[in-house]
């Protein structure tokens, strides 16, 4: 046995040895919970429940294992043995972190400004809702009382035992021990070489809990020395993808790469990232103030309808299944209430709360991003620490006027609406925070649309844009609104929408909102009957072009959403008819509906072109498609060709790329023959909806039922 055997059998045992007296603990601890369950209640000294007690401490050692409940439960005593349950909330998920490595026998800890708080049982004890008030003391800190003090391990260890401590517990992957019995390590007396390999492996267990900036700190970077180590720089490069200095990564991965790739003629030999020079991303728009709407993303150079704005990971995200019914998606949800301001929150957001706070505290570095963004009235503080520990303010929706939900694949969405499949219940979606993506306002006639890869949020340009215009995308899609705007829509966020569409709603006047949801309801009736003859097409025409003339704003200007779907049918009926021409003249009508202007949208010599472009909707991609068929139907190729492109770039407007273009919309045919099927039957329902909302509405501004006047109707029938 040499020398080394010896240590880590040492080592060993040493742990062996701290789990016999955790265990000789718990058992006093469960004679000491049996007081509590009979003495019962332990109340603050003041008497004063609910209220933090400022400039006050609590110190306290757990006295059993932890429960999880919507918080981490655990008893714990004082120093004058009085025994208290701590619920400690905002922890991460048990499949994170369990509850065992939060808090568990033996384990001491020092609450900051007590808040107590009476529990479901009637009992009372401290709720610790920022994270920052916990401190955990570790076994040789002067404040741990001496009585405490008596059952805990030699503290004269030398370096090389603790590190092998250390070893074990990473072996038994407790990395909130490894962590500890490293940094133990660290303070007795060692080598250089022995410090940096300590270092390295406390990395890793940093890495593994999420803190991603001592993980960096433990690696040494941005100076690896002449011989770079192979995992400081692997873990650097892991630490620094985290916390999204993904120029930094890339030197670091390519200095982790460099003695596998052949000599480069003429290179530098410097192993300091920051010499190697950091790329950086230029995208073409920058956060600017812009007026009533505070802060907001515009455009630095001119731009194309396509062009990407933005890609970005998101600072932190919640993932929920789309799947329904899967055990990931509906089996566990998240609930947090405020019985302050009637507010709930599930699923996603619920989460998304508990893992800022989280990225916050074991990241401060991050912090400052998070906090600049827009907050409402929310005064945080002005420190970021204290006692060197990240002060993470905790208000329930801090942060969530910038969250944004998230389908887990925009691409897979975009192909389940197509086939007609049943969508997820979005109630508690997947949702994140993206930073800069935060700074970009609302604008039902938005200049920009957002797409999904995983937590990748990809910005594009939904129409040609010059410098200095604002970048703006929906918050929630624009309704086919007809009364009232937007209402209180965005009553979450704290505003009113002004757009065109929005304004024009709300300055429709009652007859003219009468008049459109008449013409609606006589347009769903067509699209409910089983066939759609040549007869009922002319007298779709007819409502139509009567719809439209209740606006009184150009399309350009106001875009007429709730006549698009309808459009689009006649774009169909003409298409399976092989009309060409007509189909191309709905085609045209579907394009103004949605605020676009183009040209030589017929059979002219005029080349199609679109001079303005509209709202970029979902069905845009079909829209294109059905013209392609068109032109090629009249023998316009060069059209035919130009319609295509345009299928293709409201394609990646809408999904981010265009590489899967082919594979979404296989074949022309197939596609349609899905859409035609289903189209009516799309519109009918849409306007259906539609015709109920405008009930809804119209119903808060009169007392008239408008039941009372559908009976009416049948009469005169
Ligand atoms: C995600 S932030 C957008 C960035 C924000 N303007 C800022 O200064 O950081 C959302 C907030 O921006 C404002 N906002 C966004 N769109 C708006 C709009 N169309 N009109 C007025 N305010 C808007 C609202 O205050 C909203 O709560």
């Amino acid at each position: 046995m040499n020398v080394h055997d010896v240590t880590n059998q040492y080592a060993q045992q040493m742990r062996e040895h701290k789990r016999t007296l955790l265990n000789a603990q718990k058992s006093a601890a469960y004679a000491k919970f049996a007081l509590y369950l009979i003495l019962g209640v332990r109340k603050p000294k003041d008497g004063q429940l609910e209220t933090h007690h400022r400039g006050m401490y609590l110190l306290l050692r757990s006295l059993t294992p932890p429960q999880r409940m919507t918080g981490v439960q655990v008893l714990m005593e004082d120093e004058e043995d009085d025994v208290m349950l701590l619920q400690l909330y905002l922890q991460e998920d048990e499949t994170i972190r369990p509850a065992i490595d939060v808090v568990t026998v033996g384990t001491i800890l020092l609450v900051k400004e007590p808040y107590f708080k009476v529990t479901a049982n009637g009992q009372c004890g401290p709720r610790v809702d920022h994270l920052s008030d916990i401190i955990h003391i570790q076994r040789d800190d002067t404040r741990v009382p001496y009585a405490w003090r008596l059952q805990l391990i030699d503290l004269n260890q030398s370096a090389e035992t603790l590190k092998l401590e250390g070893n074990s517990a990473m072996a038994a992957k407790e990395y909130r021990d490894v962590i500890t019995e490293y940094t133990y390590a660290l303070r007795q007396t060692t080598t250089e070489n022995e410090i940096e390999i300590i270092k390295r492996n406390r990395s890793l267990a940093f890495l593994r809990t999420k803190q991603f900036d001592a993980a960096l700190a433990d690696t040494g970077f941005p100076n690896f020395g002449p011989n770079p180590a192979e995992k400081a720089l692997f873990r650097a490069s892991e630490a620094l993808y985290f916390l999204k200095r993904f120029a930094d990564c890339w030197d670091v991965l390519e200095l982790l790469c460099k003695p596998f790739q052949a000599p480069a003629s003429g290179g530098g030999s410097e192993s300091s990232p920051a010499a190697l020079g950091s790329r950086y991303i230029h995208r073409p728009v920058e956060v600017k103030q812009t007026g009533s709407k505070g802060r907001g993303l515009v455009t630095t150079k001119a731009v194309k309808a396509g062009d990407l704005l933005l890609c970005e990971k998101a600072f932190s995200h919640a993932h929920v299944s789309d799947e329904i019914g899967s055990a990931g998606g509906n089996a566990k949800i998240s609930l947090l209430i405020n019985t302050e301001n009637n507010k709930v929150l599930l699923g996603g957001q619920a989460g998304l709360i508990t893992i800022i706070a989280q990225k916050l505290y074991n990241n401060p570095s991050v912090a400052s991003a998070f906090n600049s963004l827009y907050h409402g009235s929310y005064k945080g503080v002005s420190a970021s620490a204290v006692d060197g520990e990240p002060i993470v303010p905790y208000r329930e929706n801090r942060g969530l006027e910038n969250a944004f939900g998230s389908p887990v694949s925009s691409l897979l969405s975009h192909r389940k609406m197509l086939t007609g499949k049943p969508k997820a219940d979005k109630t508690h979606h997947s949702c994140g925070i993206w930073i800069m993506a935060s700074y970009i306002n609302h604008n039902c006639i938005s200049t920009a649309r957002r797409t999904f890869i995983g937590d990748m949020m990809i910005v594009r340009a939904a129409c040609d844009m010059e410098p200095g215009t604002e970048v703006t995308f929906w918050y929630r899609s624009p309704e086919y609104k007809l009364t009232n705007g937007s209402g209180d829509k965005f009553k979450h966020w704290g505003f009113v929408c002004d757009c065109a569409i929005c304004k024009d709603a709300r300055e429709t006047g009652f007859g003219a909102a009468e008049d459109r949801r008449r013409l609606l309801r006589s347009l769903k009736q067509i699209f409910n009957l089983p066939a759609l003859h040549d007869a009922q097409i002319v007298k779709v025409e007819r409502l139509l072009k009567a719809f439209d003339d209740t606006y009184t704003h150009p399309a350009d200007q106001v875009p007429r959403l709730p006549l698009c779907d309808s459009h689009l049918v006649l774009v169909w009926a003409h298409a399976s008819r092989r009309y060409w021409i007509k189909c191309l003249g709905s085609f045209g009508n579907v394009l103004t509906s949605l605020g676009f202007v183009a040209v030589g949208v017929d059979s002219s010599t005029t080349r199609f072109s679109i001079t303005k472009w509209g709202l970029v909707i979902n069905t845009l991609v079909e829209v294109f498609l059905h013209a392609q068929a068109a032109f090629t139907g009249i023998e316009a190729m060069e059209d035919a060709k130009r319609a295509g492109e345009y299928a293709k770039a409201a394609y990646k407007i809408i999904l981010g790329e265009n590489t899967t273009f082919y594979k979404t919309y296989k074949t022309v045919d197939e596609t349609f023959r899905n859409l035609r099927m289903s189209r009516c039957a799309k519109a009918s329902k849409r306007i259906a909806l539609l015709v109920g909302k405008v009930h809804e509405v119209e119903k808060r501004l009169t007392t008239k039922s408008f039941e009372v006047e559908d009976r009416a109707r049948a009469v005169d029938r």
